[in-house]
């Protein structure tokens, strides 16, 4: 049997294909050829907007905001792991990059909850200056997308808490969202995770913050399991979902993809997942594949296993109108499943 591909011009099903290498401007491309950090670098860049040609734009996809996702390996090293991320955040800023995402633990990955508690900083010591002169330096957004930070209550508590930073482009700390559910896990093959032993939960959701690039709603990691925070978050308004992680190497393979594509779909949002990858010490692996996913479900850009970035522009009038065509939020029933059914605001 044959299916017919209806072949009307707003249909989805009929647009081009969705990958697509971008064409740079000659800088970019220069850079590109020449610059001799990204010999060392994967960078992938798979960002061709496409859309329907109904919704074809006037203004070309260069004027769109251009995002970077890094992905790294972090150690118990925090020198070398801020020389690593610096090093890729400026590239991003070299390409044109107004906003670059790093990943969960981007300052350290400890080996034990002990090492992990004894590396830790309060956001005003020195590593979180350090990234602030970085961000002043790039002119760029930074997403910190998870600081083991020493909180007010650290005296008390001797916890920290794992903590999303967004950096304006002048080092200003902008937003804040602490790590709301837990990695507490045992999966045959992968080894216990007990983020708990070291982490206290934070008390609650972060608003949506304004970016260059779009509202960015927080999150991190293992908050991607609970669809219920994606749809708080953008019912507040997001148009961006950040899970910056370091996803495990067994459910990774199975689970990292489908739920960044699932919260995309289901949202309407661009989703923006920079992860760690590779071994970080002798006790743990990450699985990598860091990725952005547009409104519609489609990877946009994606790193593979090693450390690198990639690129991606955010069309916020493509997010709208799928969300004019598509308009799951009007059709949602509060009645049957409480607020979390609520349209958008
Ligand atoms: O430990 C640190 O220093 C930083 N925190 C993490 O890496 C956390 C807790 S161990 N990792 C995850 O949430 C992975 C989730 C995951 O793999 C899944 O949901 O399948």
């Amino acid at each position: 049997m044959v299916l017919a591909v209806p072949s009307c011009r707003t249909c989805y099903l009929a647009r081009p294909p969705r990958l697509g290498f971008i064409i740079r401007p000659p800088h970019q491309l220069l850079s590109l050829l020449l610059g001799p950090r990204l010999r060392i670098l994967r960078l992938s860049i798979l960002c061709a907007q496409p859309r329907p040609r109904s919704m074809a734009i006037s203004s070309s996809s260069w004027d769109l905001p251009l995002v970077a996702v890094c992905q790294v390996t972090s150690t118990p090293d925090k020198q070398q792991n801020f020389k690593t991320c610096a090093e890729l955040v400026r590239e991003a800023a070299r390409l044109g990059a107004c906003l670059a995402f790093l990943p969960e633990a981007f300052d350290f990955i400890g080996r034990d909850p002990e090492e992990t508690l004894r590396l830790s900083e309060p956001l005003g010591g020195k590593l979180l200056g350090e990234y602030t002169q970085l961000a002043r330096e790039c002119g760029l957004w930074l997403s910190l997308g998870g600081f083991h930070e020493r909180g007010q209550d650290w005296e008390q508590t001797q916890k920290i808490y794992n903590c999303h930073v967004i950096l304006n482009n002048t080092g200003s700390v902008v937003a804040t969202y602490r790590k709301t559910h837990l990695c507490d896990v045992e999966i045959p093959g992968q080894g216990p995770m007990c983020e708990s032993n070291s982490t206290i939960p934070g008390p609650s959701l972060e608003p949506p913050v304004s970016t260059p690039a779009g509202k960015i709603g927080l999150a991190i990691c293992y908050d991607m399991r609970f669809p219920e925070l994606s749809l708080a978050l953008v019912q507040a308004g997001a148009e961006i979902l950040t899970y910056p992680s370091a996803f495990g190497s067994v459910t990774g393979p199975a689970h990292w993809e489908v739920l960044l594509r699932a919260r995309a779909i289901e949202t309407q949002c661009y989703v923006v997942a920079a992860a760690q990858c590779g071994r970080h010490h002798e006790k743990r692996a990450s699985y990598g594949h860091s990725m952005v996913v547009d409104p519609w479900g489609t990877v946009v850009a994606r790193c593979s296993e090693g450390p690198g970035l990639c690129l991606a522009r955010i069309d916020l009038n493509y997010l709208r109108q799928l969300r004019q065509h598509l308009p799951v939020f009007q059709h949602r029933r509060p009645d049957l499943y409480g607020s979390l059914g609520h349209p958008l605001s």
